[in-house]
This record gives structure tokens, C-alpha cells and sequence, in this order.
């Protein structure tokens, strides 16, 4: 199977079963969001397919090739991304200085390389690219310490896609973002690669309604349903969770 392939995946931190049993597939040009409520397991989830935690049992494949031994950075290298923390971004940089990094790393010319970049047409092409494609242009020259914290994200975003994943992992990308500048981050996730494989992990009903065209809802590390926003809006045990005791009827 092209794409992501996750079957029997279990985690435990000592007596407590955060992951139990997860069955999950994400192809590319899938828009997945997994939702569920705090603690539910989802940051668990996201960090058992990027390897940064190993998991308890179960499998873990991409483009049908088990890479549940693989370390995180052997991870990204065969396509599976999720996005940088905003404390990676440099925040006395610029926006473009900032986007030549991860695209200098994947060349495997190092950060050293960094000032010999300036004359490199091939990255300041690149970088051109994702300025325009997350329409940053106005921005590209300012440092990012200076940016609206969504703008940040965008930056966030625009790096890890220099990566070139064919699975990118959103890690709650409105969160912290003003609700005033939501809509950056819906028209950057709208703008993404149409054959990426994209999971969204988000606490915003909203953006999840707006971008996902499959939802997995996951409680107590199980997934409980997964299916398109019209029927997840209409399920009645997800509607429970999210307003069970906030109910006047
Ligand atoms: N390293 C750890 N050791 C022990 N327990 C952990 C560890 N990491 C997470 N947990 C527990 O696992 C459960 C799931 O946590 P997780 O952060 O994956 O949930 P979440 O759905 O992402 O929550 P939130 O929406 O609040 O971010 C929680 O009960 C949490 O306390």
C-alpha cells in the first residue's frame, strides 16, 4: 500500500494503556484529522509514527515497508514529517533565512554551508517556491521574532514542507493562533500538495470541519469511529463527548 499503514498499535507507560489496538491508514492525497478529547491518546499517536516514542506492539508501515525500528530522523528522510515547533524557527533570522535551513539539511550540505547558500540558484529557488506558495512574500525579508504568531506557523508550515514529505503530520496548527488569523492557517493546509498525505491533529472544530475530509475520532487511546465530517457531526456517542454534560434537553 502507498502511504501510511498503522495495524495493532499499542503503547503503555507502565500500567497505563494510552494507544490500544490502532488500526490507521493515510494515502496520499488523504485530509485525515483525529480528534478526540485532552488526553485522549492523540500527541501519543503522532509521536509513535514519527519515532520519537516506540511503541508497545503493532506495526507501523509506510509505502508498504515496516519502519517501526526506524529513528525519528530516518523517518523524515523517507518522507514522514511533522511540523517543527515554533521554538525551531530562528527568531532573529528572517523568514528567508529561515526557509534555507531544512532545504540546505535535506541536500546534506549542513548549516555550515549557510552563507555559501547565498549564491546557490537551486535553494533560492526552492526557497522562492515555498515563499510564494504560502504567499510570504511580503513577509520574506522580516525576522521572524517580528511576525504575528499565525504568520509564524506559516513559516512553521512553509519549513517543514521544504523537508518534501509525502506525509505530513499537523500537529494542532491553529493552536495559539487568534481566531482573526485562523484563516491563514485554513488557506496554507488548502494550498498544500494535492497528492501529500495529510493528519491533522486539532482541538478547533472549526478548522477540522473546514479541511478534513475524513475525521478518526480517538478516546481513551482507542479509536471510537472514524468517517467524513457529515457523519462524525451526526454521530450520536461523538456528540456525547463533545457536549455530554453541557446538555439542556
Ligand atoms: N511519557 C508519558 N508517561 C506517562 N504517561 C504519559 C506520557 N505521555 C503521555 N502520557 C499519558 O497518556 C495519556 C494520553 O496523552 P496524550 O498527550 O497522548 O493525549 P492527547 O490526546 O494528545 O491530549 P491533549 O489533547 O490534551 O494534547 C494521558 O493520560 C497522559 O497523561
Amino acid at each position: 500500500m502507498q502511504g501510511l499503514e498503522v495495524r495493532g498499535l499499542s503503547k503503555r507507560f507502565g500500567g497505563l494503556t494510552v494507544s490500544e489496538n490502532i488500526d490507521f491508514d493515510l494515502k496520499p492525497g488523504d485530509r485525515k484529522a483525529l480528534i478526540g478529547p485532552n488526553g485522549a491518546g492523540k500527541s501519543t499517536f503522532s509521536n509513535l509514527v514519527t519515532g520519537i516514542l516506540p511503541p508497545s506492539s503493532g506495526t507501523i508501515r509506510f509505502d508498504g515497508v515496516d519502519i517501526g525500528r526506524l529513528n525519528e530522523a530516518q523517518r523524515v528522510k523517507r518522507g514522514i514529517a511533522k511540523t517543527f515547533q515554533i521554538t525551531t524557527l530562528f527568531r532573529d533570522l528572517t523568514v528567508r533565512e529561515n526557509l534555507r535551513l531544512p532545504i540546505l539539511e535535506r541536500q546534506g550540505r549542513g548549516y555550515s554551508m549557510f552563507r555559501r547558500a547565498d549564491g546557490n540558484g537551486e535553494t533560492e529557488a526552492e526557497v522562492a517556491a515555498l515563499i510564494d506558495q504560502f504567499a510570504l512574500e511580503p513577509l520574506a525579508d522580516k525576522r521572524v521574532a517580528d511576525l504575528a504568531y499565525g504568520q509564524q506557523r506559516l513559516v512553521e508550515l512553509a519549513l517543514t514542507l521544504a523537508l518534501k514529505p509525502r506525509a505530513l503530520i499537523l500537529d494542532e496548527p491553529a493552536a495559539g493562533v487568534p481566531s482573526s488569523e485562523t484563516h491563514l492557517i485554513v488557506q496554507a493546509i488548502e494550498a498544500l500538495p494535492p497528492d501529500l498525505a495529510v493528519l491533522i491533529i486539532e482541538h478547533d472544530m472549526d478548522l477540522v470541519f473546514r479541511v478534513a475530509a475524513q475525521i478518526v475520532v480517538l478516546v481513551q487511546g482507542r479509536i471510537l469511529t472514524e468517517g467524513t465530517p457529515q457523519e462524525i457531526a451526526a454521530n450520536a456517542q461523538v456528540r456525547e463527548l463533545y457536549l455530554g454534560g453541557h446538555r439542556h434537553d
